[in-house]
């Protein structure tokens, strides 16, 4: 049985005096979203391109559903490719080709026959939402509708496993919340592994169970997301991540925060609350029960509108009262702390 979809085991990679990747270890179990951050120059290109096979680690090994892709001859490799798809950043498509016939490129490729090729691309087709697009060309789709086709291409072959290179880097907010909504959905719906490479905190927040942040070619972190978020990162470069977020805060409250507690300090707070979460006066709460203020900073709706999101300053301190709002908010992030008096 297959353990873990995917496992890296102390690959390196050097390219002349510079490292790229420096004994990175880290497994994927099927079924999860894994994403994995990294500052520019981190090493995440490198290591894409050795899960990919396309690129050799010069030491280590890198086994994909249990198979040793960095000893495998080429011909095999192919085989194993085929379990992967890649959704790209400017999404890749042939405008000389329809939309249904982007999506069945790489079936054609592997000699599906012309009637199971055109079903599985109209059943794509509908999965992203796009039924009636068969036959338009990509210039004439949105971004984010190019990106739908480009997911549904990836998942022609029926991968195991969905390698998402900066997928949304490209698309505005709101596009970029839809794609990563449907990235979630198809996840759930087919129990798809997911990694997704970025360089946004946010798009990690949104979907990803685990995080891994890469740094001058090594993993400095690999941590479940809500545990990041709840203020257990380890390193400095995680941290640096998270504390970019809060730039878009007030700038007021931004230039008062700080990353530790201190005398007089209260914690700054992020919640995302959805439909679980309706109905529960979650602030009241907080100031019946548990006798905390919570002052709120921010707010604003997420997930297009399903999820209502805020920053709250918490006044009193009480753990009943945070393991209250880990019930009601998950994904809770302590981004802060900033004068109780603020
Ligand atoms: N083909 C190559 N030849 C020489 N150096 C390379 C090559 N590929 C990567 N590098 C170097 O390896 C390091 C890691 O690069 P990589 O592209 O993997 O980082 P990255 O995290 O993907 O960055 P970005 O977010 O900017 O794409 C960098 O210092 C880069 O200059």
């Amino acid at each position: 049985m297959v353990t873990s979809l995917l496992r890296v085991d102390h690959a390196s990679r050097r390219f002349g005096g510079q490292t790229a990747l420096d004994d990175v270890s880290f497994q994927v179990r099927p079924g999860e979203i894994l994403g994995i951050i990294g500052r520019s120059g981190a090493g995440k290109t490198t290591l894409l391109r050795c899960l990919n096979g396309l690129e050799r680690p010069d030491s280590g090994r890198i086994l994909i559903e249990d198979r040793d892709i960095t000893t495998l001859p080429e011909r095999e490799l192919v085989q194993v490719r085929r379990r992967i798809g890649l959704v790209f950043q400017h999404f890749n498509l042939l405008n000389s080709r329809t939309v249904a016939g982007n999506i069945e490129l790489p079936l054609q490729i592997a000699g599906v026959p012309r009637d199971r090729r055109r079903a599985r691309a109209g059943e794509l087709l509908d999965l992203v939402g796009l039924a009636g697009h068969a036959d338009k060309r990509p210039s004439q789709l949105s971004g984010g509708q190019k990106q739908r086709v480009g997911i549904a291409r990836a998942l022609a072959a029926h991968p195991a496993l969905l390698l998402c290179d900066e997928a949304t880097s490209a698309l505005d907010p709101e596009t970029t919340l839809s794609i990563l909504d449907l990235l979630r959905d198809i996840n759930r719906r087919l129990g798809l592994t997911i990694i997704l490479i970025t360089h946004e905190m946010d798009v990690i927040r949104r979907i990803a169970q685990r995080i891994l942040v890469m740094d001058r070619g090594r993993v400095v972190e690999d941590a479940e997301t809500a545990q990041v978020l709840r203020g257990g990162a380890r390193h400095d470069v995680t941290r640096a991540f998270l504390h970019g977020e809060s730039a878009r805060l007030p700038d007021t409250i931004a230039a008062l925060m700080r990353p530790a507690p201190f005398a007089g300090g209260a914690p700054l707070v992020r919640l995302t609350l959805d439909a679980g979460a309706a109905g529960v006066p979650v602030l009241s709460v907080l100031g019946r029960q548990y006798g905390i203020d919570a002052a709120i900073v921010q707010a604003g709706m997420a997930d297009g509108g399903a999820q209502a999101e805020c920053v709250v300053r918490l006044s009193g301190h009480d753990d009943g009262a945070m393991d209250f709002l880990r019930q009601a908010s998950p994904s809770m992030e302590v981004l802060g702390y900033v004068p109780a008096d603020s």
